[in-house]
């Protein structure tokens, strides 16, 4: 290669984070061991507040426990109204990334100044009808964007197929304003809208229902999802 041509292009490290909306919470331990050994590199943990969203789920408890089960990051994708009250209880309780929604807050650049004065990274949502263009006032604030594939607030929908559009669009923002920055997909994740979103640029594949549903058990889904991908590069 002399020094005018450009290096091939890398391939992005897939990470796999397993929605823990979807698990046996009567066996929340052993899921999350499973996810560990499995492969799993992010623990996805889904807060809602029957306000934000019509769902209620889980809160700082769950993540103060889940802290003490797993080493693996705990991705806290807070779907709740104003998010700014209880980013102090979720960093508290051990949360390694804290995704807040562009929609559920007027005042998110503080919510993810917020964040980051925990000593936490900082993520910012988009639901699917949100313009892409919140993420220029923000983007130097976050480590992570969240691109939702779904309307949030429930497990087991169908992948949004606009939403392969929008995660091309968002991955050519982040490598030419915050290069390094994780784009993470959320919703209907599974073995074969899986290397679609990948390939349209996603790096953090959320999955529940396809990690914790199913006869297969999690490891063997967490292999299935990785291998879709894995074929679908060749
Ligand atoms: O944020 C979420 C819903 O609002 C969940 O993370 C998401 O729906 C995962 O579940 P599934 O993979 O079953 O779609
Ligand atoms: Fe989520």
């Amino acid at each position: 290669m002399n020094d005018t041509q450009a290096p091939p292009p890398v391939a992005r490290a897939l990470k796999l984070a397993p929605s823990l909306l979807a698990a046996d919470f009567a066996r929340l331990g052993d899921e999350l061991r499973a996810a560990e050994a499995g492969g799993a590199d992010l623990i996805h943990v889904d807060v809602m507040d029957g306000h934000f969203v019509p769902n209620l789920s889980l809160g700082p408890l769950i993540v103060e426990a889940c802290r003490r089960v797993t080493s693996l990051p705990l991705d806290v994708h807070l779907m709740i109204s104003s998010p700014e009250r209880y980013i102090g209880a979720f960093a508290e309780a051990g949360a390694d990334i804290i995704t807040v929604h562009a929609e559920a807050t007027p005042h998110l650049h503080r919510a993810l100044g917020l964040i980051r004065e925990c000593g936490v990274q900082a993520g910012v949502a988009l639901n699917p009808a949100t313009p892409l263009t919140v993420l220029n006032e923000v983007l130097a604030l976050v480590d992570l964007v969240l691109v939702m594939s779904v309307n949030p607030g429930f497990g087991g929908q169908t992948f949004i197929e606009g939403s392969l559009r929008r995660l091309r669009a968002a991955r050519a923002i982040i490598d030419a304003q915050r290069p390094g920055c994780l784009l993470e997909v959320d919703g209907g994740i599974n073995h074969e809208t899986a290397p679609r979103a990948y390939h349209a640029g996603a790096d953090v594949l959320v999955a529940g229902s396809a990690v914790f549903g199913g006869e297969g058990g999690v490891a063997h889904n967490l292999t299935a999802l990785r291998e879709a991908v894995q074929r679908a590069d060749g």
